[in-house]
């Protein structure tokens, strides 16, 4: 049987892990698909890893784009365009030792909103590097109110409640590697209900046309035979 490509694309997802340099980015990645914590990583190089994974017991093919940071304004801001463009998902991070890297959160979810032109797009938030106590300068309480500013301000523009996610997790991408899959989970989750939703869409509107096409018919037929 030929898999359609709405089917298809059901079992694959790209996600996007978008972020202020040094927050941890290639570090969840390396967690996230080797469980293992390496440390240092090469910095300012944008990689693409490939992983097949199962979550609720269903396999799924990820492409994980591993960003650099890139402002949103400015040169670079093409360049992360396209980036939000080519995902299904994105994993926003922060380090909780760096407000400046909590204050971009916005800024991203905000562009993420522009450049895909919807509201509701499947983002999850992680705040990085919580074993790190001594330098914290971001609270828990200051990540959740962010978090549910976002789901709110969507949910004001959309009217949708049901729509609006911006999921959570504050972790240590060093010290817990099932933080990390819970937090990478919840976004594959998201986007499956995403394509799910667009399908049900397509399906829908399929029908209607089909309804079309059949009154229409019946009325040519019926102008037919009352000449
Ligand atoms: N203590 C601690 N250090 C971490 C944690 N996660 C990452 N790091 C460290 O933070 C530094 C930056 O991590 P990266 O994964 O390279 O960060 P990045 O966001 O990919 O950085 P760029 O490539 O510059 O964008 C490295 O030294 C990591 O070892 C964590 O949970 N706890």
């Amino acid at each position: 049987m030929i898999m359609s490509e709405s089917v298809r694309k059901m079992l694959r997802a790209k996600l996007v892990v978008l972020g202020r340099d040094n927050c941890g980015k290639t570090a969840l990645c390396v967690r996230f698909i080797t469980r293992r914590f390496i440390g240092e990583y090469e910095h300012k190089r944008e990689v693409t890893y490939r992983c097949q994974k199962i979550v609720d017991k269903e396999a799924i093919e990820l492409e994980i784009l591993d960003t650099v940071n890139k402002e949103c304004v400015g040169p670079a801001a093409s360049s992360l365009e396209s980036s939000i463009k080519w995902g299904d998902g994105f994993l926003i991070m922060y380090s909780v030792t760096d407000r400046s890297s909590f204050e971009a959160v916005s800024r991203l979810k905000r562009l993420i909103d522009h450049v895909k032109e919807t509201l509701g797009i499947p983002a999850v938030i992680v705040a990085n590097k919580c074993d790190m106590e001594n330098g914290r300068v971001v609270r828990t309480d200051e990540g959740q109110a962010l978090a549910s500013d976002l789901r709110r301000c969507c949910v004001l523009k959309s009217g949708f409640d049901w729509w609006c996610r911006c999921s959570f997790f504050e972790l240590s991408v060093a010290e817990d590697s099932s933080a990390v899959e819970a937090a990478c989970a919840q976004l594959v989750r998201e986007v499956r209900q995403e394509f799910q939703r667009h399908l049900l869409a397509m399906d829908k509107r399929s029908r209607m046309l089909q309804m079309r096409h059949a009154l229409k018919n019946k009325l040519t037929r019926s102008k037919t035979m009352q000449w």
